[in-house]
């Protein structure tokens, strides 16, 4: 089976300025892995790029095993079909109820009525959603409303899901509901997880591959527990994680 991501000798310059540099990274389908880096890293231009959204300066992005370069709008458009993406800012429709928000992406499927009612009544239990349908965006928490964004880019089941900015604007609480949340997810789906953050601390809670990223560069790729041990000893990682940036 194809890699869900492979990155190789990724540049990306932006106003003369390399944003992002030789970023080179493999992440196997089903495995899920957590971007941590401090703000201004780079961590949104790279999730754009491994979307589409825009194109790298140098290198190459393959993506659930196709050469993002070599894509016609056509083929572009099937494998964005295969993912979902939580992006930063919160996008929730104000004048639409939950399930209206759930429902947009499916609005050219060919699905049923009842077959996009069972797929939003599915993700919205697995996410804990159950009885907010009707609400609308603003009686909800952030927790819950996160959610809602997370359910919207489920619902059509991607094999992919990018998550850019995963703790933002979360409460300590509203992060853990959201760590369990997503570990009811990993048990019950095949998805593959690309996840940032720009809170170190969210390492500690999750047991995911990590990559740190830091002025445009990957410093480190390994398990949660390598990274932790890595930056009790490496000067340079650590004021990578908790310095003050
Ligand atoms: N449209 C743009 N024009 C100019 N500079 C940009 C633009 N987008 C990003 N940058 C710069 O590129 C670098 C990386 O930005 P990026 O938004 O990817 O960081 P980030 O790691 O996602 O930060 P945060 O955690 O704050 O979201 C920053 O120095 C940023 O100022």
């Amino acid at each position: 089976m194809a890699d869900a991501l492979d990155l190789d000798g990724i540049f990306q310059h932006v106003k003369g300025r390399a944003a992002l540099s030789d970023i080179r990274l493999r992440l196997p389908q089903g495995d899920w892995l957590l971007i941590v880096g401090p703000n201004g890293a780079g961590k949104s231009l790279l999730m754009r790029l491994v979307l589409g959204l825009d194109s790298p300066s140098a290198g190459t992005i393959r993506v659930l095993g196709q050469d993002l370069a070599a894509l016609n709008g056509r083929a572009m458009r099937a494998l964005r079909a295969r993912m979902g993406a939580v992006l930063q800012g919160g996008s929730l429709l104000a004048g639409y109820s939950v399930l209206e928000n759930l429902l947009l992406p499916l609005r050219d499927s060919p699905m049923s009525r009842d077959q996009m009612a069972y797929e939003a009544r599915l993700v919205m239990t697995l996410l804990q959603l159950d009885g907010l349908e009707n609400h609308p965006p603003r009686a909800l928490s952030l927790g819950q409303q996160r959610r809602v964004e997370l359910a919207r880019a489920l619902i059509h089941r991607p094999s992919l899901l990018i998550w850019d900015g995963f703790s933002d604007g979360l409460d300590p609480a509203a992060i853990q509901e959201t760590l369990a949340v997503l570990a009811t997810l990993r048990e019950n789906t095949k998805l593959t997880l690309i996840a940032t953050d720009n809170r170190p601390d969210i390492l500690a809670g999750a047991d995911y591959r990590v990559a740190v990223l830091d002025r445009g560069r990957l410093l480190f790729e390994g398990s949660a527990e390598a990274v932790i041990a890595a930056s009790a000893s490496r000067l340079d990682l650590r004021a990578a994680l908790w310095g003050g940036m």
